[in-house]
């Protein structure tokens, strides 16, 4: 008998490792002579580096780098054991790294990110996933570049600060003195949205606001990133509309139009480089979810990634979450069954403090029901 614990993370509470491995206790204490395969997930956003190295092993290099504000911080990010570096962009440019005060996306810059691409390039890494969300900036990727060698110049050939809203000043872009290192290394950005650059559902309109942009803010930036768009778009190419493009404010378009990467839903690169068909062929039940099953889950969320997996290979497959909404539309998507975690009313912070318990619980009761 063997059952594939596949989970996201629940989030604030239980990273998905911490996830899998309360699943497998419960499971265990009912069933403990099974094979459990657990692989934890990830989507894109954060936990997505620290899925990849716990399903594939490697190792973490840390890195001092800038910050959405110019200061410094440790950033880490892992080397799997084929040589691929496993980055998120969040550990330079998320938006945690801020307080509430602090987020302005008129001056917030992916400075970090270009340095710790940098750092993998100067390792002699030749290929590169960047999970891609989370970001307190809105800056289409451009500190990123400049800090990977590109010149941003205005009408007058001076270099552009920082921050999203010099954008709209952007009148060419020299690459001579680019990194050479990037020509060998393949990026492959792992998105967690599918939003275009521009527009009202650009990443301005959209994530502007939590980022601590105001109206004005968001007319002022997607004005600056289309000026971004039409400046790159003299190259010949005009990448704006790419599905991700807007990810990670922009720097989804940053990645693709100026490093050639890939850009790609992050579930999708999750489940290939985790070799999950390969774990679920052959098993009796998957077992998957995160902090909140409901509508957004039919979203390419990791829960549906895991579902589509197990249905090719016609293996059942339950969830269990936090909370769960919208039940009906999750039995349509295929679920067998959907269970919630959280056991009683409570306030938040309880309900994430008790988060661990509380899988461990429902998980030793799922698998009562299954051995009955
Ligand atoms: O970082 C962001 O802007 C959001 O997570 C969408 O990618």
């Amino acid at each position: 008998m063997k059952i594939v614990i596949a989970t996201d993370s629940f989030k604030e509470s239980l990273t998905a490792p911490q996830a899998c491995a309360a699943i497998q206790r419960g499971f265990a204490k009912i069933a403990p002579n099974v094979q459990y395969v657990q692989i934890p997930m990830a989507d894109g956003g954060e936990g997505t580096a620290a899925a990849l190295v716990s399903a594939c092993g490697g190792e973490w290099v840390n890195v001092r780098v800038s910050d959405p504000l110019g200061r410094q911080v440790l950033a880490k990010y892992g080397v799997l054991p084929n040589g691929t570096a496993v980055m998120e962009i969040a550990e330079a440019a998320g938006l945690h790294l801020l307080t509430p005060a602090e987020r302005n996306p008129m001056k917030t810059s992916t400075y970090g990110v270009g340095e710790m691409i940098a750092d993998a390039l100067g390792r002699g890494i030749k290929r590169i996933i960047l999970g891609i969300g989370g970001s307190a900036t809105n800056d289409g990727g451009a500190g990123m570049a400049q800090a990977l060698g590109f010149r941003l110049l205005d009408k007058a050939g001076r270099d552009l600060p920082r921050g999203g809203a010099a954008l709209r000043y952007l009148a060419a872009v020299n690459t001579s003195s680019s990194l050479y290192e990037l020509d060998d290394c393949e990026i492959v950005a792992a998105c967690d949205v599918v939003n275009p650059l521009c527009g009202d559902s650009g990443a301005s309109a959209v994530f502007g606001k939590q980022k601590g942009a105001n109206i004005q803010m968001v007319r002022e930036l997607d004005t600056a990133l289309t000026n971004f768009a039409d400046v790159l778009a003299r190259n010949g190419t005009d990448f704006r509309d790419e599905a991700g493009s807007g990810a990670a404010g922009g720097l989804g378009f940053g990645l693709r139009a100026l490093l050639g990467a890939q850009l790609r839903s992050g579930i999708d690169i999750v489940l290939e480089v985790t070799e999950l068909a390969n774990k679920i062929s052959g098993a009796d039940l998957v077992i998957t979810g995160e902090g909140c099953m409901d509508g957004q889950t039919t979203f390419g969320k990791a829960p549906l990634g895991v579902l589509r997996v197990a249905q090719e290979y016609g293996v059942p497959v339950v969830g269990l979450a936090g909370s769960v909404a919208d039940v009906d539309e999750l039995y349509a998507l295929g679920f067998a069954a959907v269970f919630p975690s959280i056991d009683r009313v409570a306030s938040l912070p309880d309900v994430l403090a008790n988060a661990e318990q509380n899988v461990e619980r429902t998980a030793r009761a799922i698998a009562a029901i299954w051995a009955l």
